[in-house]
Parts: C-alpha cells; structure tokens; sequence
C-alpha cells in the first residue's frame, strides 16, 4: 500500500462560517514517528486535529487514512486507530474514574455486549502505567484539573490506537507528570511503532519528544520536517513574533530555546 504512510493530507481548506481557517494544507504522516504541531493561539491547531480524526470534513480537498478516504472510513474502525486526547473534554456526571478510562474500550466492544476481561485488563494496564490506580472508584468531578487529565489520557491509551492524537494534553500538568506522559509516548512510538501527533505549545518539550515538528501559522503549514533542522531562529521570529536563541543543551540531549518578547 504505502510504505508507512498513515494520513495523506490533500490540500484541503475548512471554514465553520465565511472565514476560513485551514487554508490549503497538504501533508504526509507517516508510521512510527512523534509529530508535534506547533503555531500560535488560533491559527488552526485544534480545528487541524479534528479533521484528521475525522469529526470534521473538510469542504474542499481530501484527507486518506491508510490509503482510503477519512469520511467513508467507517467510524468504528477509525476509533479502534486513533485516540484523541482533546484539549476540552466533558467529564460527564456522576462516571468513575473508572468508567472513564473504560470508555477508551467502547470500540472494541460489540454493541450490547459487555466488556470482557481483556477490556478491564487494558483499564488496569493504563490506570498503572499513568499512576492513578488509586483514583480509580472517585467520581470523575471530585478529581483536580491536573487529575482529570491524567484520566482522559488514561482513556486514550486503553483504546490501544496505532495512532494517538494529544491536543496540548498536558497543559494542566506539573512538570514530572507531563515528562512522564511525553515518555510514555516517545516509548509507544520507539517501542511498538505507534504514532503521536502532539499539539505542543511548549517548544521546548517539542524538541526534545519530536521527531518531526509541523509550524502552522494562520490555517497553512509555514514548515514541517526533521525537529533539528525545521526548529530555527528565523522561524520561530516569523511565526511566534518573538525572539529566540537556539542551542545543544547536553542535560537533556536536545536543542533548546530561549526568548525574549518583542515588544
Ligand atoms: N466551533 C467554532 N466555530 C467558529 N469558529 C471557531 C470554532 N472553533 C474554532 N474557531 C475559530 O477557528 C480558528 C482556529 O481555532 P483552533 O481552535 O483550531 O486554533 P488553535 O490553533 O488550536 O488555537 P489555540 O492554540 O488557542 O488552542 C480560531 O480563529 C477560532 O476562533
């Protein structure tokens, strides 16, 4: 079929009203890599994500998932592939944070059926690997903002995808957990070959997770390739409006950044 490539992104634009906000992106992802997407507050991140997962369609130019096309994909299979991490999500009222992460399981059980034990296994499994097995009888709602994410990412891996798809989803995070949560992805991604496409705001935690970063900047990709050599000085000037300075940092055996706001 396509030698790795996953989604292949054929210059498609989308509007919610008269303005448009994707303008003409076409992109290739390909299998086994950690992408993240970065670009400043709305220039269309969010609104990109939801087009690859197909809950929005774009109105011109066509999105393919493994070689067939995102909005005949049937949406069963399309949920067993990818899991979305979204930047808001609904906690519902009165689940578990239990009942939550088993909701990731909710494509692989047949309708009416109830889950079997190889779905409460992956529950158990992802409620360990995020560390929050304690929290597993609380209702949702009684949990801290950091918590809950921390339960809607738990979520996301259950659903045990080929690819995930985190919208800034760990931006409620302390610094430890949200370097556990980028392991943990870099891990699946190096491990078992699967696929992270990651809105980042953090540039800096953007190159040291990625291995290629996609800028967007009002609603078209401005650079999408290797991290080192699309993560530069001038770009991030043109795009972001501030100043940077780039260099190796031996510590956490990357390229990082430093800023100064132009004001
Ligand atoms: N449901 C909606 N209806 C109308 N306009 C929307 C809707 N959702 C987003 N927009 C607009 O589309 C544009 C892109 O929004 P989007 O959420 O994709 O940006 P983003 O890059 O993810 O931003 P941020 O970094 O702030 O999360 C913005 O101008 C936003 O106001």
């Amino acid at each position: 079929m396509n030698n790795g490539l996953l989604f292949n992104v054929k210059d498609i634009f989308f509007s919610y009203d008269s303005a448009p906000v994707i303008k003409g992106i076409r992109l290739q992802l390909s299998r086994g890599k950690f992408y993240g997407i970065v670009g400043p507050n709305g220039c269309g991140k969010t609104t990109f994500l939801d087009l690859l997962t197909g809950s929005r369609t774009p109105q011109q130019g066509t999105i393919e998932f493994k070689g067939e096309r995102l909005d005949s994909y049937p949406k069963k299979r399309l949920a067993k592939s990818l899991a979305l991490v979204p930047q808001e999500y609904d906690t519902g009222f009165g689940f578990s944070v239990e009942d939550m992460v088993l909701m990731g399981r909710h494509p692989h059980i047949d309708r009416f059926a109830s889950p079997g034990q190889e779905d409460w296994q992956k529950v158990d499994q992802s409620l360990e690997l995020i560390g929050i097995d304690h929290l597993r009888k609380r209702p949702i709602n009684s949990l801290s903002g950091g918590q809950k994410q921390r339960v809607v990412v738990a979520r996301a891996l259950a659903q045990n995808s080929e690819v995930l798809l985190f919208d800034e989803a760990t931006s409620n995070l302390d610094i430890k957990y949200t370097l556990q949560i980028f392991n943990l992805a870099r891990q699946l991604v190096d491990k078992e070959e699967r696929t992270v496409i990651a809105v980042i705001h953090n540039l800096n935690l953007a190159a040291a997770y990625c291995d290629e970063i996609c800028f967007i900047n009002d609603g078209k990709i401005a650079a999408c390739g290797p991290t080192a050599s699309t993560l530069t000085e001038s770009l991030i000037g043109s795009v972001f409006g501030v100043d940077s300075r780039i260099s190796w940092d031996e510590y956490s055996n990357s390229h990082q950044i430093s800023y100064r706001y132009k004001g």
